[in-house]
């Protein structure tokens, strides 16, 4: 026994030696190249990051605050997709902590079995195998959405937000819930707030004085910490709120739901009970404002780019006709439209420095050190900005994508707007069909335009983004008017569908 236990321990010390010398070894690598940053830039930072390429090249290390940007989808391949095992935490700063919301929104959550059992959960409800049961929503909204957009044009931006915001509440609550509904306001205003405290430069004096956490929120400069705890209360509120309601409906034989059926069935097991509100949120969380923003970014390309725009609507009457509206059976008959789709989601990603990960263990790459827990921002703005990658990056053109010798239909993890590796975006499968059922609906029904003042002149569409945390247009004119006499019935038609 005794000699087994000897054999034991200097195995141990023997394991842990070699791991030492390893890290020894290795941390004697330079760190890769990149400046000092005092404060991290807040606005158009994924332009600051790019710009820093041409000093330091695509993979950039700020060692002073141990954070990794990655400008090459070559580096974010070999590293977030090749090295996932590493590359799949999230960074826990003291103010997430103290807000207490790791939780219930698990997208921020550190890599391991909680993370993992939400993440399970929720893709079972959200894979593309069963993806088809949103179908009838997606339908059902967009058709709403045309409605809308016939009745009142001017309001196209409140009614983008409305179709993302609906869609996920109809299809996951069974709720009818419009954006100037309690819950919407509350989940857009929460949603808001926890970008601010994502954004590596939004608490400088945080990041500088660590220690401030453990003042009371009286103390001069600590107010963080009641915003904190208020961020926490609300997320709380949206967490139940939405789902409270969707079971009471079932009880009360006002209407079934996905989410009510599955609460139903899980009555008595708590931490699943837990995984499925957490789902709900997550849902509507993560999955309206994106969504939005890219149907927000196409109706603007489609202004500035009217070419384009006749284009793809001569496809779609060549397909479809003039008669009925796109189906999803007709996309793979449409390859210009999916190039449009592919050239919005490139130039427009929602999340332009997606979703930072962390890494858990040291690492090598390119001769260089990574250190163990360092932050990790795939910039992918500047990736899909690649010249060499994309000719002629800044311009607007779906025939990169149409003239690829394997066409625009290639998978949908080649639309790097979704992210990498293991913390993919769960809910792309969705995301892709409503974007998509978007895009050729409009397209198959309107012109859209630049708007007219009173005296008959065009209004000049400034073309910017919003440049924090999320990267959607901000406000603009449009015109917005049905293609032909019949797009009129086809549009109101559609409420009987
Ligand atoms: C155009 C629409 C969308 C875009 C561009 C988008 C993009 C992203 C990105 C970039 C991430 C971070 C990935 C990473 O860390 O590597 C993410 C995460 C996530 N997305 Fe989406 N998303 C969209 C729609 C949706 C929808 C509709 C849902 C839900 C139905 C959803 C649910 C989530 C969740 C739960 C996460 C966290 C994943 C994790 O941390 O493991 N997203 N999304």
């Amino acid at each position: 026994m005794n000699i087994q236990l000897s054999i034991l321990g200097a195995a141990a010390a023997l394991i842990s030696s070699f791991f030492l010398l390893r890290r020894r070894k290795i941390s004697r690598l330079p760190y890769p190249p990149g400046p000092m940053i005092t404060d991290m830039p807040v606005f158009d930072s994924w332009v600051h990051y790019r710009n820093w390429t041409k000093q330091y090249g695509s993979l950039i290390y700020i060692r002073n605050r141990n954070i990794l940007i990655i400008n090459d989808l070559q580096v974010a391949d070999d590293l977030l997709e090749r090295r996932a095992r590493i590359y799949s935490d999230r960074e826990s700063t003291p103010i997430l902590r103290m807000s207490k919301i790791e939780n219930i929104n698990w997208a921020i959550q550190c890599y391991g079995d909680k993370w993992r059992k939400n993440r399970r959960f929720f893709q079972q409800i959200y894979r593309r195998a069963t993806i088809d049961r949103f179908h009838p929503t997606q339908y059902k909204e967009v058709q709403l959405f045309l409605r809308r957009l016939f009745t009142t044009p001017s309001d196209f931006m409140e009614h983008t937000t409305a179709l993302s915001q609906r869609n996920i509440y109809t299809a996951v609550y069974g709720l009818d819930i419009e954006a100037n509904h309690y819950i919407a306001r509350k989940t857009a205003k929460t949603l808001e707030e926890i970008s601010k405290m994502l954004l590596p430069g939004a608490f400088p004096l945080l990041a500088h004085l660590p220690w401030l956490q453990f003042l009371p929120s009286w103390f001069p400069g600590c107010g963080f910490k009641h915003f904190a705890k208020q961020v926490g209360e609300s997320l709380d509120e949206i967490w139940s709120l939405p789902f409270d309601l969707a079971v009471d409906n079932l009880k009360y034989g006002k209407g079934s739901s996905l989410i009510a059926d599955l609460a139903i069935s899980l009555e008595h097991k708590g931490e699943e009970l837990h995984e499925l509100k957490s789902m709900g949120l997550m849902s509507a969380l993560a999955g309206a404002d994106t969504t939005g923003a890219s149907i927000s970014s196409f109706i603007l390309a489609m202004i500035l780019h009217p070419d384009v725009q006749a284009k793809g609507q001569a496809e779609i009457d060549q397909v479809v006709g003039t008669d009925r509206l796109p189906t999803f059976q007709d996309r793979k008959s449409l390859p210009y439209v999916e190039s449009i789709y592919r050239e919005v989601m490139r130039l427009y990603p929602p999340l332009p420095l997606c979703v930072s990960h962390a890494s858990i263990e040291d690492d090598v790459y390119r001769d260089c050190f990574i250190p163990k827990g360092c932050i990790v921002i795939p910039n992918i703005w500047a990736m899909n900005r690649d010249p060499e990658r994309y000719p002629d990056p800044n311009a607007f053109r779906p025939e990169r994508f149409y003239e690829l010798p394997k066409g625009p239909f290639t998978g949908i993890d080649d639309i790097s707007a979704f992210g990498f590796g293991r913390r993919i975006c769960p809910g792309r499968h969705m995301a892709d069909n409503t974007v998509w059922l978007t895009f050729a609906s409009v397209l198959a029904t309107f012109n859209l335009g630049k708007a007219r003042d009173e005296a008959g002149s065009e209004i000049e569409v400034s073309g910017e983004f919003t440049n924090a945390f999320f990267c959607h247009p901000k406000p603009y004119k449009c015109s917005i008017v049905p293609r032909f006499p019949s797009a009129k019935e086809l549009i109101l038609a559609a409420r009987d569908a």
